[in-house]
């Protein structure tokens, strides 16, 4: 069993699920430009959970290119609103534009994960979760993203499933840790498999 690997993430929260999980990590953010990956597989019609194993693969691979005494796991965390990719808001104006278009709505938290070794992916996995919006009303919404801090709101989008953000929905059907960003699960299986 491997337990020791590295996280290409700057997730604070990725972490703490790894080792919640008895998987310790050293961390290497990757640091790769999400936007303009986002933007060029956009243009090729890529779905949000292709755009999610995209990113999950290059954040792995970049770091694995330089670490080659380490497995290398990257992760990235979409919504899917409908087929349609909805990105972190860049101010509360977005914030609450990305609440109205998720409100009374299903949609779909995806998170895919990928691990790397010599720079090359060995092992990747995706996992969603589905999360249906009450009917709120726009005063509702509001009031909500006050309660929100700057650094909550930018790092994790318009909810924390954890926090304040389960009041938003009415239904929520999937993994918790998924939904916070990693399929942990399927992680702990593949290393305690690995030879
Ligand atoms: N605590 C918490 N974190 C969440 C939740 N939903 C998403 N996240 C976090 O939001 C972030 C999603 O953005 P990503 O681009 O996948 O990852 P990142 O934080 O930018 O870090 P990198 O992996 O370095 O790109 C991740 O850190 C997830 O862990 C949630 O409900 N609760």
């Amino acid at each position: 069993m491997i337990n020791k690997i590295i996280l290409a993430s700057k997730s604070g929260v990725r972490k703490k699920i790894l080792e919640e999980n008895q998987i310790r990590c050293l961390v290497e953010p990757s640091n790769v430009d999400e936007d303009s990956v986002k933007d060029s597989l956009l243009k090729m019609n890529a779905t949000p959970e292709i755009i999610s194993k995209n990113l999950a693969e290059l954040k792995a691979n970049k770091i694995s290119q330089r670490r080659h005494d380490h497995l290398v796991l990257g992760a990235d965390s979409v919504i899917d609103l409908k087929g349609k990719i909805i990105s972190k808001p860049n101010n509360r104006k977005e914030a609450l534009e990305i609440l109205l278009d998720l409100n009374g709505q299903t949609h779909h938290l995806i998170s895919s994960v990928c691990i790397s070794q010599n720079g090359l992916m060995v092992w990747n996995c995706t996992d969603k979760a589905s999360l249906t919006m009450k009917q709120m009303k726009e005063e509702e919404l509001v009031n909500y993203l006050a309660k929100i801090n700057d650094e909550t709101l930018y790092a994790y989008n318009v909810y924390q499933i954890e926090g304040e953000g389960r009041s938003l929905f009415a239904n929520i059907e999937g993994d918790e840790d998924t939904i916070m960003g990693l399929p942990v699960k399927k992680i702990k299986e593949y290393l305690s498999n690995y030879k």
